[in-house]
């Protein structure tokens, strides 16, 4: 089995994007900045937001944090965005989420400028990517591409199945895999023989959010998994796909952690140095 290495795959994108970073700030005096935005006090939210910082400081991305109280009101995230629209200093703005309650997140995505959402996931970034037009491509499932790419795994003509319809993960992973000519059908808590539709797979991809949820059993031989799956329990981190029994079936695999979530952060890194670079006409 080969192991989908997403933590060496994210490290060799950040040493590639800081030379490059380099080379771009020799050239035109500047350098990409991301402004990060993260509201309460999610501890999980704040470790995530913490590895985007030290992940742009590698690459020599200028991060600004914006740290806002559980108390923010929504006018005052609004005020904030709109001011980091205006700031060309700011190549992209991310909103970490979930927000706390009582922020409607929907508006403040609404109100990030197009250009600078490099999270992709704003109305008219989803758009592009429905219509296959250039734009930003959300994290999660843009990293799992670029880790399918690094390692050389071509989806076209195989059948994909992704199990899990959110708006950040199953439903984009589902278009960019169609954009690559996979045959994909999407899964969900209503599929009716759900077992049946994986075992189909030559590409599975579980993003359910259930730990241990997709079996031996579920798998075909040689198939490829990539888990998405990030699962709290007694037992630490877990993903979505029991890993020790289909480690000995599959052809390739992702590991809960370092697969995924990693490869999530080099994608935002990704992402901001290209919207640096079109800011520059490049
Ligand atoms: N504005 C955004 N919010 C959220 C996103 C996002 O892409 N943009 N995705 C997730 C959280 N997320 C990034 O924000 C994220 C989750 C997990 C990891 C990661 O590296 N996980 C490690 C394990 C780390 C741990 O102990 O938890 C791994 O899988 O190896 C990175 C980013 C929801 N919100
Ligand atoms: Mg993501």
């Amino acid at each position: 089995m080969i192991l989908l290495d997403g933590k060496a795959t994210a490290a060799a994108i950040r040493k590639e994007l800081g030379e490059k970073v380099g080379i771009l700030k020799s050239t035109t005096g500047k350098v990409p900045g991301l402004a990060v935005i993260l509201a309460g006090e999610d501890p999980a939210s704040a470790v995530y937001v913490r590895n985007k910082e030290r992940a742009c400081a590698e690459a020599g991305i200028v991060s600004k944090g914006y740290k806002l109280p559980a108390s923010t009101t929504q006018e005052e995230l609004e005020g904030l965005i709109r001011k980091l629209n205006e700031d060309d200093s700011v190549h992209g703005i991310l909103l970490q989420l979930p927000v706390p309650q009582g922020l409607d997140s929907d508006r403040c995505l609404d109100l990030i400028d197009p250009d600078k959402d490099v999270d992709g996931f704003h109305p008219v970034s989803v758009g592009r990517l429905t219509l296959g037009l250039p734009g930003f491509r959300s994290c999660t499932p843009a990293g799992v591409m670029t880790l399918l790419d690094r390692y050389g795994l071509d989806v076209s003509g195989k059948k994909a199945v992704v199990i899990g319809r959110s708006n950040i993960v199953g439903k984009p992973l589902a278009l960019m895999l169609l954009q690559r000519n996979a045959t994909v059908t999407v899964c969900h808590s209503r599929t009716a023989n759900l077992a049946e539709e994986v075992r189909s797979a030559d590409f599975v991809f579980a993003a359910v959010g259930r730990p241990l949820f997709v079996t031996r059993d579920m798998v075909k031989d040689g198939a490829v998994v990539v888990d998405v799956g990030i699962n709290r329990t007694d037992a630490g981190l877990v993903g979505d796909c029991d890993f020790k029994a289909l480690e000995s079936k599959v052809a390739a695999m992702t590991p809960v952690p370092g697969g995924v979530g990693p490869m999530t952060i080099a994608q935002l890194l990704i992402n901001t140095v290209r919207s640096f670079e079109m800011k520059q006409g490049l």
